[in-house]
């Protein structure tokens, strides 16, 4: 029988600006963290995962392990765009999965350029069919003025998704922004793309997030005190469909992997205590409501107006500050939406801590196109 996998040690750097470091030395300083909170060694891991994606050409995993100990174990260093870091996951996952480790490594690393992205590696220009915009936040912007369109979100309401990430960002002494932002100043600030203002796009900041996976049995000698199960590890690329500009929905690779995940899980969106997903862009975390499950179709507004997924909501999204305050630090990404559901799990969130959390849901999304969704439970 195929073995449970367990995450044993999670942790992350604060994210930020390190001029004077380099990518790999972030990651390192993550894989060390994660694997203290492990209370194992690096000697203990079978394999190393590791990702990036402006660092991706550069073997991350052995410069990584050239600063923490080289064991000669298999390095696998993994680039998928804004979902590499659920990528690195999820191929730990299934290593343990498999039998054939007891202990590996996923770590994800980024030092991030700068100002706006897109219109050259990694991100595009984007494949063929996909609006006719190169730059990251016009794509974004679009989506989220066809949902206007179809539904009538507004522009206030995409704008409360900023506002309500950087108040819960100014509870996690890791995230970047650490400052209210009321509605006038989200409106306020710059226009980037429209209905985009530059506090409604993610923040460019470097950083690294590691967590330490293990099978049943491992767990259980470590003792399954603070042990976190993956009830679900789910990638997922864009089904094939005929483009029809009218209709493209970017963000429908994430319902596919939502649905292949909540089918592994054994689980709906209704049992989930708190979500961290891929807020790029103020107008992609409504999108994703819907996307996910957390509401209907058309009801995205609806939810954020509510109030339920503020931290003391029905389901909070984005405690740590999301990408919009946090930082998207662009291959570390995906594994630091991780640790934060384990932190909640663990009950070791300080201030931002979802009361009595026990299942948790991570999403990213790589333009282009990818999905990472993971499930996790408090074991
Ligand atoms: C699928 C995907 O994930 S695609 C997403 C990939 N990522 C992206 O596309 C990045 C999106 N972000 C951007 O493009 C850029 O941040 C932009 C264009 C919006 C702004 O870039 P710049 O004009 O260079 O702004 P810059 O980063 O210098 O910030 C200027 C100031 O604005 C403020 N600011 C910028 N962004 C934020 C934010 N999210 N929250 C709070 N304050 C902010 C800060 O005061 C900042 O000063 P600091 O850097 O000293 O802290």
């Amino acid at each position: 029988m195929m073995s449970d996998v367990y995450i044993a040690g999670a942790d992350m750097i604060a994210f930020g600006r390190y001029p004077d470091r380099a990518y790999f030395q972030l990651g390192a300083e993550a894989a060390l963290m994660a694997l203290d909170d492990a209370g194992l060694s690096i000697k203990d891991m079978g394999a190393v995962y590791a990702s990036s994606v402006f660092n991706a050409q550069s073997m991350l995993g052995q410069k990584m392990l050239k600063e923490i100990g080289q064991t000669g174990v298999p390095c696998i260093n993994v680039s998928n765009a804004c979902a590499s870091g659920a990528t690195a996951v999820r191929e730990a996952f299934v290593a343990i999965k498999s039998g054939l480790y007891d202990a590996v490594i996923a770590v994800g690393a980024e030092q991030n350029p700068r100002g706006m992205l897109g219109g050259a590696p990694p991100f595009g220009p984007p494949p063929e069919g996909l609006f006719g915009s190169e730059s990251m936040p016009a794509v974004f912007a679009e989506a989220g003025m066809v949902h206007a369109a179809r539904y009538g979100t507004t522009v206030e309401q995409f704008a409360q998704v900023a506002v309500k990430n950087h108040h819960h960002a100014t509870m996690n002494p890791k995230a970047y922004y650490r400052r209210e932002t009321p509605l006038e100043e989200v409106l306020a600030s710059e226009i980037i793309a429209e209905p985009l203002t530059k506090l409604m796009c993610s923040a460019n900041v470097d950083g690294a997030a590691a967590v330490v996976l293990v099978s049943e049995r491992k767990a259980r000698e470590l003792g399954m005190g603070r042990a976190v199960r993956i009830r679900a590890s789910v990638l997922a690329s864009d089904p094939y469909e005929p483009r029809n500009p009218e209709m493209f929905d970017p963000n429908s690779v994430t319902r596919l992997a939502a649905a292949q995940a909540y089918e592994m899980a054994g689980l709906g969106p209704d049992a989930l205590d708190l979500v961290e997903l891929h807020d790029c862009f103020a107008t992609a975390e409504l999108l994703h409501y819907e996307n996910l499950g957390l509401c209907g179709d058309g009801e995205a507004g609806r939810l954020i107006d509510s109030g339920a997924t503020a931290l003391g909501g029905a389901i909070p999204v984005n405690v740590s500050g999301g990408l919009l305050s946090k930082g998207h630090p662009i291959g570390a990404t995906g594994v630091a939406n991780i640790v934060e559901i384990v932190e909640h799990l663990r009950g070791q969130a300080g201030a931002r801590q979802v009361d009595g959390a026990r299942i948790g849901l991570a999403h990213v999304l790589g333009f282009g196109a990818a999905a990472g969704v993971h499930i996790l439970e408090k074991a």
